[in-house]
């Protein structure tokens, strides 16, 4: 599947037969990395009320807490699987509520943003930076304002800037800021350009995954940081590469993201990759 061009593989593992290891996820993306940006594991429910316990897996086989746009893609297969339209799932980063938006359009309640160092994480010796504010290392694109720091069940750090943000050389800075010490379990990296009050232009590199067509948490953590710092309204746009998702920041301080998921095909994966089977 897809979540506005981010490649998301679902992989239904709700028999509870087999444990998906970040070794295999790395060995299902292949050496190129390219079957999937990210995968998203729909094991059966650990917490009562939930539809499943979701573990979601970056191409480099590192563990992430949360995935917007692959959330989305699991909340069509469990409608699909269930018939369900309302439902709530487990990840790592906490629990999910998920709605049928109409047409083709799911809604995620991705839960509330945390805002202080040791939530994001960051490292201990930027402990005294009490808000979301800090200032990064040198980047050679100049920001507008200090950079932002959240967590919307993941680590993200983001950049305000003055130019498109596609004008930027972010396959190369990218890297360099996602592995960058200040981040003890490194951070998916934005840049934004607010356009107007309701809509923010957003690049991405991904934590463990690299230059992605969209990032449906990084739209959580720009809408909400730039809500904060007053620079756009809680209700906004964030157009990605891949499309545009609509995010709510809203006042019980929740986040709503909003957004399409498309299915690209299904299959099996080949036996001898599943752990615990028989090679
Ligand atoms: N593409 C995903 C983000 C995955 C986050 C992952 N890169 C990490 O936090 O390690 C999304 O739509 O939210």
């Amino acid at each position: 599947m897809n979540g506005l061009g981010n490649e998301i593989l679902v992989v239904d593992m709700r028999d509870g037969a087999a444990t998906m290891t970040g070794a295999v996820a790395r060995a299902v993306a292949g050496e190129d990395r390219t079957a999937f940006e990210q995968m998203m594991v729909v094991y059966p429910p650990r917490a009562d009320g939930t539809e499943a316990y979701i573990k979601i897996f970056n191409n480099d086989g590192s563990v992430a807490g949360a995935c917007g746009n692959g959330t989305r893609c699991v909340a069509h297969f469990l409608n699909r699987a269930t018939g369900k339209d309302h439902m709530t799932v487990e990840t790592d980063g906490g629990l999910l509520e998920i709605f049928n938006a109409g047409g083709d359009l799911i809604t995620v309640d991705m839960g509330k943003p945390r805002f202080n160092w040791d939530q994001i994480p960051l490292a201990e010796e930027f402990a005294d930076t009490t808000g979301i504010e800090l200032q990064i290392g040198p980047i050679d694109a100049p920001v507008l304002h200090t950079p932002s720091v959240v967590n919307v069940g993941n680590p993200h750090a983001i950049f305000w800037v003055d130019r498109d943000p596609d004008t930027y050389e972010l396959d190369r800075f990218g890297p360099l800021l996602e592995n960058h010490p200040i981040f003890p379990e490194r951070a998916n990296i934005s840049l934004a350009q607010v356009l107007a009050p309701d809509r923010i232009k957003v690049r991405v590199w991904e934590r463990g995954a690299g230059l992605t067509l969209a990032c449906g948490t990084a739209a959580c953590a720009v809408g909400v940081a730039a809500a904060r710092k007053g620079l756009a309204d809680r209700k906004v746009t964030i157009e990605l590469p891949g499309g545009p998702l609509g995010i709510e920041w809203r006042a019980d301080d929740h986040i709503l993201m909003t957004g399409p998921w498309t299915l690209e095909w299904e299959g099996t994966l080949p036996e001898n990759l599943l752990p615990g089977r028989a090679a």
